[in-house]
């Protein structure tokens, strides 16, 4: 099976097409760790105002304003760049689901402000995290999570949203612009613009491009959803490749449950045949871990970190 790309547009659980929906969506997860959604959220006038206008200006700055886009939260970094073996910046915003996120990120770059900018990112932010939370809430509906769990995960969720360029390609031959990793996240949304990039790894090895369509966003399982599944959805191993060698702009936005609350094997995941493969974990000790020495260098971030065999578990 391919990654399937699904059409939500004007979908509810209401509707009558949401269970067929949720078992699409599932499936995909399941093989590929990924699904393509169809969606009407971002308008032509809201993409052109972010990706034409707004993500120019901001890479525009020096370097030295984009490095004061700094977080408080240890784990992650702020404004990255120069990241080993790619070829990119990225700017964080943390905690995107509060109002003045994007208000206090601006300032930054705008002192006295600038709301046309904060505006466009944040309207731009609601409705990637609304159909982020309603692909999650399907994938587990899909895979048999009750109800109540569904809610008090989907009530646990905070959201942070990244802003990448990517350079030209410095091996024109090759196009990779960042190697192949799974995210530290639950799931990550991905908004490409116009320029080729984004592959994901089948599980028997082979890269699919997922291409830049303007009417679509593509969802990525992340290490944190293998954990709560318990191996069920594994996460997607992707790469960016821009062989035609133009540079590049996409948007993330990944979410993670607040860390206030540990991250948990669901009980549905778990009877006698199958006992948890993960202990708990808090998302920023994870992220810390995950941005370690240690946690680059990884191939099986989630089970050096927190695979139960590695708790003296017998097995
Ligand atoms: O830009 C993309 O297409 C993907 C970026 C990505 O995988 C990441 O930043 O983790
Ligand atoms: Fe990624």
């Amino acid at each position: 099976m391919e990654v399937a790309k699904i059409d939500l547009r004007g979908l509810n659980p209401s509707s009558p097409g949401w269970g067929k929906a949720c078992a699409a969506v599932t499936a995909s997860m399941v093989a590929h760790g990924c699904v393509v959604v169809v969606h009407d959220a971002i308008s032509p006038e809201l993409r052109q105002a972010v990706f034409d206008r707004a993500m120019p200006q901001l890479f525009a700055f020096p370097v030295e304003t984009k490095q004061q886009n700094v977080s408080s939260d240890t784990a992650l970094k702020g404004y990255i760049s120069k990241v080993p073996g790619a070829d990119f910046e990225s700017f964080n915003v943390n905690k995107v689901d509060e109002a003045r996120s994007f208000h206090d990120f601006s300032n930054i770059f705008w002192p006295q402000g600038n709301p046309e900018f904060s505006n466009t990112i944040g309207a731009l932010a609601r409705k990637v995290i609304e159909l982020e939370d309603m692909v999650e809430k399907m994938t587990l509906e899909g895979l048999g999570v009750r109800e109540e769990n569904i809610a008090s995960h989907l009530h646990a969720l905070t959201h942070v949203l990244r802003l990448s360029h990517y350079c030209v390609p410095e091996d024109a031959k090759m196009g990779v612009t960042l190697p192949a990793h799974t995210d530290p996240s639950l799931v990550t949304a991905l908004v490409q613009h116009e320029v080729e990039g984004l592959e994901v790894q089948t599980k028997d090895g082979r890269w699919i491009a997922i291409p830049p369509e303007a009417d679509t966003i593509t969802f990525m399982a992340g290490d944190l959803l293998t954990l709560m599944t318990n191996g069920r959805v594994a996460a997607s191993v992707h790469r960016v490749k821009t062989l035609s060698n133009r540079e590049r702009y996409a948007i993330l936005c990944a979410s993670s449950v607040k860390n206030s609350v540990a991250i948990s094997v669901m009980d549905e995941f778990v009877d006698h045949g199958n006992p948890p493969k993960y202990n708990s974990v808090k998302t920023d000790e994870y992220l810390e871990f995950r941005y370690s020495g240690e946690g680059f260098k990884s191939s099986q971030p989630l089970e050096e970190y927190c695979g139960v065999h590695k708790c003296g578990s017998t097995e």
